[in-house]
């Protein structure tokens, strides 16, 4: 019996997406979430402006905090040329275990290493652990008071490198002030601001892309 949401979206898309078709399982998990219960994908609306940025940062390693249910891993990995790394870090397991059923039905479990822990703890084992050089796009999609600290560790790290992509979800809803005002100030990042709404909702959101001067 499903008991939490995060299984009924899982269950959701085993019943009614196509095996190893990335863009039904978006599309489910998407007819799921506005028709029956609402939850914090980053939906299709931003979900265009997150593929476009994606298509034109053409990137080979890539970081997502924030896994969720992984529709934005599904979603970025099926836009990726084959060889690819994708890593994506989720702190709470019962989100990492729905995460990693639903990227393996969409057939690309292979391109994707689910990383469970903190943030504070991942981010540094990336270049010795995980053999990481430089990260080439980073979404951000976590705790919203995470988004500045974890912006300057990757850069305090060196993962980031000149022309780095950092693309953050939710900077107005629920908003993350700090982090807009961080990366819009401190001098290190071209900032561009993709105004547009909040998942399944009508209220006014926006995606932030901060690139690295280096
Ligand atoms: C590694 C690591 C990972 C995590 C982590 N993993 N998964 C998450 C989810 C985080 N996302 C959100 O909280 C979120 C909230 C809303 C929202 C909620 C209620 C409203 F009324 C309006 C909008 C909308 C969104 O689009 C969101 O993304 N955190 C946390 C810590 N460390
Ligand atoms: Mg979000």
């Amino acid at each position: 019996l499903c008991q939490t949401k995060e299984q009924r979206i899982l269950d959701f898309v085993l019943k009614n997406a196509v095996r190893g078709d990335p863009q039904s399982v978006i599309d489910n998990i998407d007819k799921y979430c506005s028709q029956r219960e609402w939850s914090m994908n980053v939906g299709n609306e931003k979900g265009i402006i997150l593929d476009n940025v994606v298509k034109e940062s053409n990137p080979s390693t890539i970081l997502e905090l924030g896994t969720y249910c992984g529709y934005s891993a599904v979603r970025i990995c099926r836009l990726l040329k084959p060889g690819v790394r994708f890593f994506t870090v989720e702190f709470n397991p019962a989100y990492a275990a729905v995460a990693k059923q639903i990227i393996e039905f969409a057939g690309l479990i292979d391109k994707v290493q689910v990383l469970e822990g903190s943030t504070g703890d991942i981010i540094p084992q990336l270049k010795k652990k995980y053999e990481v050089d430089t990260l080439d796009f980073v979404f951000v999609d976590h705790w919203k008071d995470k988004y500045k600290p974890d912006t300057q560790l990757l850069e305090k790290c060196n993962l980031l490198r000149k022309g780095s992509v950092v693309l953050a979800d939710n900077v107005i809803v629920p908003g993350a002030p700090d982090f807009l005002e961080y990366v819009r100030n401190c001098g290190k990042y071209d900032c561009t601001n993709f105004p547009s709404f909040l998942e399944y909702m009508d209220e006014k959101d926006a995606l932030e892309k901060a690139v690295f001067r280096g």
